[in-house]
């Protein structure tokens, strides 16, 4: 298996009798599609994973490394948790797409501007956008651009967050062909939460139900 979590286990909100504990696997190339009801803590357990919020227990594995090893900024380069609001910074398209650069989070690579565009363009960007204020663009788009930003830090692991809801069904088609190429590369996989079932298309996928009274397994 690439990406293991065993018993993890968190608190929602904070009233009583809000504890889950989640334990799940994805191997290489696959999708786990965390499933449970609205509130069931499908965003908190994803943001969990990627070490953005803290859990009472349980360890994560990583191709066979634990995150107990690793600092956070680094289990994040290869965890890459993609918001359901994306989280786009003051500036242009350009800038928002180089920033990981700039920082420890994406030292490994080098911003590729002809990468960039060319994910952008798969996924129905026009290239007008490219100089476009960031807080100007429409929900699909923002999505899109926070995806491309994710692919271009190159994670191991993606953590998608209802990627599609904002998004047409063109540019849904568009999002899964791009997610389903990039499972092919080496130690990828993915977790996905999706209330609308359109990840039908994708390969290999297993699911993961979780909610308060259920043992996610
Ligand atoms: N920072 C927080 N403070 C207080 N309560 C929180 C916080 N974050 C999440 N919660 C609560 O935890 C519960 C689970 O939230 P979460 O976003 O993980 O659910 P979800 O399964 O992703 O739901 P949805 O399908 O509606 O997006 C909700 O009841 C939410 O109100």
């Amino acid at each position: 298996m690439l990406f293991t979590f065993q018993n993890i286990t968190y608190t929602l909100g904070t009233g009583p009798g809000r504890q889950i504990t989640a334990s799940g696997a994805v191997a290489e190339g696959s999708v786990l599609v965390v499933r449970g009801p609205s509130g069931a803590g499908k965003s908190t357990l994803l943001r969990v994973l990627a070490r953005l919020q803290s859990c009472s227990g349980g360890e994560v594995f990583l191709q066979g490394e634990s995150w107990r090893h690793l600092p956070a900024t680094a289990w994040r380069a290869r965890l890459h948790y993609l918001a359901q609001k994306p989280a786009l910074f003051d500036g242009t398209v350009a800038e928002n797409l180089a920033k990981p650069f700039e920082t420890r989070q994406g030292s490994k690579n080098k911003f590729d501007p002809d990468r960039a565009k060319a994910l952008m363009q798969e996924l129905l960007l026009g290239a007008n956008l490219w100089e476009q204020d960031s807080r100007t663009l429409s929900g699909g788009e923002a999505a899109r651009i926070a995806f491309v930003r994710g692919l271009l830090i190159q994670p191991h692991v993606m953590l998608l967050d209802e990627p599609t809801a904002a998004l047409d069904d063109q540019a849904r088609e568009a999002f899964y062909g791009v997610l389903s190429r990039w499972l092919t590369g080496p130690g990828r996989a993915a977790l996905l939460v999706s209330h609308n079932n359109d990840y039908k298309g994708l390969d290999r996928v297993s699911f993961l139900d979780i909610g308060p009274g259920q043992r996610g397994e």
